[in-house]
Formats: structure tokens, C-alpha cells, sequence
């Protein structure tokens, strides 16, 4: 599903990527751990289109999409539920869905509004709501919510459980075992790790833009020294 090789980007002259490796095969849930400044977010930035690299390879779906354009990747079925929500603040939750429905993939089942107000009951509530008008964990659902009707090959979320209560973050987590029995590739950037160990099959740990160590959960679940030495827990 996707391949990413020797990336290398930056800001600028500063560079923040220096070799990122990263594999997931269809139906995997994987994740990218490390401590803040690591470089996950910009490795997402530049699979999703949004940064170019300036070195490496991306392959995803069968096309190499190094250097490709947002939408382009985006049509070839990339969703990502981005760091912060960013859900419109002028559109209502129905209005955001309705924009973002598409079977991209020509999914047998796919999703679409309904089948997401039935994930999200509370969304169904609030469908006529703004998205200013939503509490932090409905924006979340939201944003998952619209990720989703584009019926994505590759669900991405960064950091989709930062600032939740507990009782909301749980929600998402359940929400995210549900996908992943469903057979939805996933991969996710959240620092939780002992639930990450729960949800995903396998882990990759970033630290000053490489990956440091790999892994399925059986093997980090069993390290502590790694988690003390890379994600400081
Ligand atoms: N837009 C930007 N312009 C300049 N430097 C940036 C920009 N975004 C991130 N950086 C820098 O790049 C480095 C990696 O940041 P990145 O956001 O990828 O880290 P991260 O691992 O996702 O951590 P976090 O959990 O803090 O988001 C950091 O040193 C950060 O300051």
C-alpha cells in the first residue's frame, strides 16, 4: 500500500528528514512514534503532498508519488485527519460531509453520510451545527468523519486523541479497533503508546528524521528500554 524510502525534506535550509523508511502492506494499522520535533509531522506533510521532498521515494498504490500535488494524491486515495481537526468553522457538519462524499476507490460498502452519522450518533445530533459550534472530540469525530466518506485506500491521523478527555479519546481508539477490523489501512502518529500497542500491528519510531527502530506490537510491548530511550516514557 505504501512505501516510503530514503525521504529527506526540510524548511528552508533546515533539514528535518534524513532517510525515512516506512512500509505498510493493505489492511495493516501502523504507527510513527517518537518524541515532539522528531520529524513525524513532516514526514506526513510530504506523503500527503503538502511539503516536497528533496530526496527519496514514495510509492503508494502501485504510482510513485514523490513530488505529486495534494489533490492528485489525495484522488488516488489518501485521507488524512490532520494534527489541530481543521474542520471549517462556516460549514455546518452535514455541509462538511456532503463536500467530502466520494467513492474514490470504488468501495463495495462504501462509506457515506448516514453510515457515518451511524459511527458517530452525536455527528447526527449536530448535523446542522457549525463546525465553531462543535466541542473538541465532535470537531475530532468530524474530521474523521469526512476522512472517511472519501472511501480512503490509506487512512492517516496526526494526532487525532491531542486534547481530549479520556472518555472522548477512548471513543476515538474504539473507533479506530472498528476501522481496523473492517480491514482499513491506517496509519497513525499519537503518543499513547500503550494503546497504540493495542490498536496497531506494527510500529516504527522516528528520532531526528530517521526511523530508529521497528518493530510489531509483541516487540515493543516487551522493550521498555525502548520506549525510555526513544519516546521518553
Ligand atoms: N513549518 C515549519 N517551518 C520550519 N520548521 C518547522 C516547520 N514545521 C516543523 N518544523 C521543525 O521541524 C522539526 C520536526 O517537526 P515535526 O512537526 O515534523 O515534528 P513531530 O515529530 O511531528 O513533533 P510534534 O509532535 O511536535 O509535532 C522540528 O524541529 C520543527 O521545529
Amino acid at each position: 500500500m505504501l512505501e516510503i524510502e530514503g525521504l529527506r525534506a526540510g524548511y528552508g535550509d533546515s533539514q528535518v528528514l534524513f532517510g525515512v523508511d516506512l512500509r505498510i502492506a493493505p489492511g495493516e494499522v501502523a504507527t510513527l512514534l517518537g518524541r515532539n520535533g522528531m520529524g513525524k509531522s513532516t514526514t506526513l506533510r510530504c506523503l500527503t503532498g503538502w511539503l516536497a521532498p528533496s530526496g527519496g521515494r514514495i510509492r503508494f498504490a502501485g504510482e510513485e508519488v514523490t513530488g505529486w500535488r495534494a489533490d492528485r494524491i489525495a484522488r488516488l486515495g489518501l485521507a488524512i485527519v490532520p494534527e489541530g481537526r481543521q474542520v471549517f468553522p462556516n460549514l455546518s457538519v452535514l455541509e462538511h460531509l456532503q463536500a467530502f462524499e466520494a467513492n474514490r476507490c470504488r468501495a463495495a460498502d462504501p462509506w457515506t453520510v448516514e453510515r457515518v452519522f451511524a459511527l458517530f450518533p452525536r455527528l447526527r445530533e449536530r448535523a446542522s451545527h457549525l463546525g465553531q459550534q462543535l466541542s473538541g472530540g465532535e470537531q475530532q469525530m468530524l474530521a474523521i468523519g469526512r476522512a472517511l466518506v472519501t472511501n480512503p485506500r490509506l487512512l492517516v491521523l496526526d494526532e487525532a486523541t491531542e486534547g481530549l478527555a479520556p472518555l472522548i479519546r477512548e471513543d476515538i481508539w474504539r473507533c479506530l479497533d472498528m476501522l481496523r477490523q473492517a480491514g482499513q489501512t491506517i496509519l497513525v502518529v499519537d503518543k499513547y503508546v500503550k494503546r497504540l500497542i493495542r490498536l496497531a500491528d506494527r510500529h516504527s519510531i522516528v528520532e531526528r528524521g530517521q526511523v530508529v527502530w521497528r518493530g510489531d506490537s509483541a516487540a515493543l510491548a516487551a522493550d521498555h528500554g525502548v520506549w525510555h530511550r526513544h519516546l521518553g516514557v
